[in-house]
């Protein structure tokens, strides 16, 4: 029989397999950053559709994405088609005549716009946090995650998010490294 003895503290370290638990960290990381890079391009892309509004102050755009990360729809906030922006003014002064009584959101111009029979387990990204009425299209439409870039805290984006909330709708916020656009034409 051998000599039986208790092991040494480096025979017991060795034991510890500690080498899964630190690739499986690695590879959880870079999921991460993967998933950051593929968040942060769609929102880039959807900041590129902002800038096709027509929007004095605020221009938002939106894309849609299906499950296999295919952009199935864009939109940007702008008046309803036939309305002229001639006619119908950017101001927001006047509470008889102003751009909230017409314009449509980016969110709901890119449900409208949709090239696919459903939105169910889509994914959102959108410029500016989705205001309670487009929340309330996005949650009939079954979409299943809202990414956003830009917040506000005002009534309308409050009962947006206790909706979403509620609807069990997650949301989060991307942050973007520092970068200018320069488009050449
Ligand atoms: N999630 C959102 C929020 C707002 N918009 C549009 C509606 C207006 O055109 C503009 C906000 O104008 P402001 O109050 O900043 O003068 O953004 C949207 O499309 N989607």
């Amino acid at each position: 029989m051998p000599e039986s003895r208790a092991p040494s503290i480096e025979e017991s370290l060795n034991c510890l397999s500690i080498e899964p638990d630190k690739s499986q960290r690695q590879e959880n990381l870079k999921k991460e950053v993967t998933d950051l890079e593929k968040h942060q391009r769609f929102i880039r892309i959807a900041k590129v559709t902002s800038l096709r509004s027509k929007d004095p102050n605020t221009q938002v755009g939106c894309v849609i994405v299906d499950k296999d990360n295919c952009i199935v729809s864009i939109g940007y906030n702008g008046f309803p088609i036939g309305v002229d922006d001639d006619v119908f003014r950017w101001d927001k002064e006047d509470p008889e005549d102003n751009k909230h009584l017409y314009v449509v959101h980016a969110e709901m111009n890119a449900i409208i716009n949709k090239r696919c029979a459903t939105l169910h387990d889509c994914v959102v990204y959108v410029t500016l946090f989705p205001c309670n009425k487009c929340a309330q299209i996005l949650i009939q439409s079954r979409v299943k995650k809202v990414y956003y870039l830009e917040d506000r805290d005002e009534l309308a984006f409050r009962s947006s998010k206790r909706m979403l909330d509620h609807s069990k709708i997650p949301y989060e916020q991307i942050i973007m490294p520092k970068e200018k656009y320069v488009i050449r034409l």
